[in-house]
């Protein structure tokens, strides 16, 4: 479990990023922090391993404050997955999986075969471990990043936009891959992202922030689409809009799902 309270942000130049936010992360979920750019998404997910340093507050990870922790064994100690998968150019792929690992001390040997086990849990071919990131696809680096984010085995898995930048398609099947893999893995994961339908998709608690991490709503994505706490969380998640506005007519004697445009999406199952 992390735990912010009262936890604040204002950077050097004067930009408070996040006010006061406290927050509990149950482990073993899927975190997702959503809101428009600026909200303090990353801020957030960055102070939990000591990247950001905070003003003031408090985090724990079960219990105990993170900043009476080694701030390099934090770090180590939890999985980091970024946009651009930040892979170490010059490095294989199997190299680059293996380096928190080689840091924190296993043997070269080990933290290979490790590496290529890594390479099968989020469906890369083994193959491809000695290829340079620059001859992989998009989709394939993000399952290096997530690869290399999951080779500690840590506890927490923090990952900020991590499939942003690829196509629909692929965003698709990464996030399926990513769904799975919790359900095989049960981490606690920390998932920054401004896409509601993946917030929805992924997160066991949605959490809605407004400027300056200030939260909207936080909830599991049926209590928030049941129950929008406000206007900015209705619009945020397009409460009257497509197929979040979903009736029923009677076609055929048969309950038919239409959407806010009346487009039929499916029937209902008795
Ligand atoms: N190093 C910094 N110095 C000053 N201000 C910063 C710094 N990093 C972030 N900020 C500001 O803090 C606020 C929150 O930024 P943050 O990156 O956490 O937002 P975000 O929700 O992750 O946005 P995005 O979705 O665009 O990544 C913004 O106003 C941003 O400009």
């Amino acid at each position: 479990m992390i735990e912010f309270t009262a936890v604040t942000k204002q950077f050097s130049d004067g930009t408070v990023a996040v006010d006061e936010f406290s927050l509990v992360i149950p482990a073993r979920q899927t975190t997702v922090l959503v809101g428009s750019s600026g909200s303090g998404k990353t801020t957030l997910l960055r102070m939990i391993n000591r990247m950001v340093e905070k003003t003031s507050g408090e985090i724990e990870i079960d219990g105990e404050s993170i900043y009476k922790l080694n701030p390099v064994k934090l770090r180590r100690s939890i999985g980091y997955v970024m946009q651009n998968s930040g892979l170490l150019p010059h490095r294989k792929v199997v190299d680059n999986v293996a380096t928190v690992p080689l840091l924190n001390g296993v043997k070269r040997a080990d933290a290979r075969q490790a590496a290529l086990a890594l390479l099968d849990t989020v469906g890369l071919d083994r193959a491809l471990a000695d290829r340079y990131p620059s001859q992989l696809s998009g989709g394939q680096q993000q399952r290096v990043g997530v690869a290399r984010g999951l080779a500690a085995d840590p506890n927490i898995l923090l990952m900020d936009e991590p499939f942003g930048a690829v196509d629909p398609i692929v965003r698709a099947e990464l996030q399926q891959e990513l769904v799975r893999i919790q359900r095989d893995l049960g981490k606690t994961i920390v998932f920054v992202t401004h896409d509601i339908d993946e917030a929805f998709l992924l997160g066991d608690q949605v959490v809605l922030l407004e400027k300056g991490g200030r939260i909207a709503q936080a909830g599991t994505p049926a209590e928030i689409l049941s129950k929008p706490a406000n206007d900015f969380v209705a619009t945020f998640i397009g409460a009257d809009r497509g197929r979040r506005a979903l009736k029923v007519e009677v076609v055929n004697g048969r309950n038919v799902v239409v959407d806010a445009d009346g487009r039929p999406t499916g029937v209902l199952q008795s």
